[in-house]
């Protein structure tokens, strides 16, 4: 059966951020993820995660200036200081959360930079990050995201993502396959789980148009849900979508996977 994780960042909003894991282990989930968690001390987080019973499954690395519209550093060559400085932080923070996946952020791509520099930065990147990561268990992760969402996002397709990938080693670096992402950029769901399962380390889901609840867009998810357990995927799925009224009104797609 597929597992799913709560995306704190996006659902449960209609609680500040330290009630919501308590808000989603009573809706049964039994783990968590989240996009940020730097406001707040590694400690505090953990108490929460240990007194609700859940598990953190993925957060962010910190991703350059976020409010001035930044997203990732990863494959930026003038930003490798930074990006190495923020993966520390992180890595302290999967420590103290008993994470095992970090999202890395690629970044927006400048003006001008040529797409190979850009590739290379990144893969550079990564594989140093793999470096520090794997004696703590934990596993770099990239996502392609779609354009809509994020303009000018560099990383963009699941066989762009693949080709790093495999540049750096799967052993390495992992794919988080975003389902909504996917939908709007390549569409075909399934046939591009099955091709690049073996790659994917985490997965998100959200429906579309719209980013909300499964259910509530184009998509038939009990089928893309059934096809994605049978073909073998044992990680976890993070629902990453902005509930379309309350968030546990809005549960009902969840319940047979509970
Ligand atoms: O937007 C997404 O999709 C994510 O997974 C975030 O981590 C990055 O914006
Ligand atoms: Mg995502």
């Amino acid at each position: 059966m597929p597992r799913f994780a709560a995306n704190l960042s996006m659902m449960f909003s209609e609680k500040p951020f330290l009630e919501r894991f308590d808000a989603a282990a009573q809706a049964g989930f039994k783990a968590v993820e989240f996009l940020f968690p730097y406001e707040h001390p590694a400690a505090e987080i953990a108490a929460r995660l240990k007194a609700a019973g859940l598990q953190q499954v993925l957060f962010n690395a910190p991703p350059g200036d976020w409010g001035a519209g930044e997203r990732g550093t990863a494959a930026l060559p003038d930003r490798k200081a930074e990006f190495r400085e923020g993966f520390r932080k992180a890595l302290d923070y999967a420590a103290a959360l008993s994470c095992p996946r970090i999202h890395v952020m690629s970044g927006l791509k400048p003006a001008g930079m040529a797409h190979d520099t850009m590739t290379a930065t990144l893969a550079e990147n990564l594989a140093w990050a793999a470096e520090q990561a794997a004696p703590a268990g934990v596993k770099c992760v990239i996502e392609p995201i779609n354009h809509r969402d994020i303009p000018g996002f560099f990383l963009n397709t699941t066989d762009q993502a693949a080709a790093i990938i495999n540049a750096v080693g799967p052993e390495k670096v992992g794919m988080q396959f975003d389902l909504y992402h996917c939908q709007i950029t390549e569409g075909d769901l399934v046939k591009r789980v099955e091709k690049h399962l073996p790659l994917i380390a985490h997965m998100q889901v959200a429906d579309n148009p719209g980013r909300n609840e499964p259910g509530t867009g184009e998509v038939n998810w009990p089928f893309v849900f059934k096809k994605i357990d049978e073909l073998g995927f044992r990680g976890w799925i993070g629902c990453e979508y902005r509930p379309a009224g309350e968030t546990v009104a809005g549960l009902a797609w969840f319940a047979p996977y509970k």
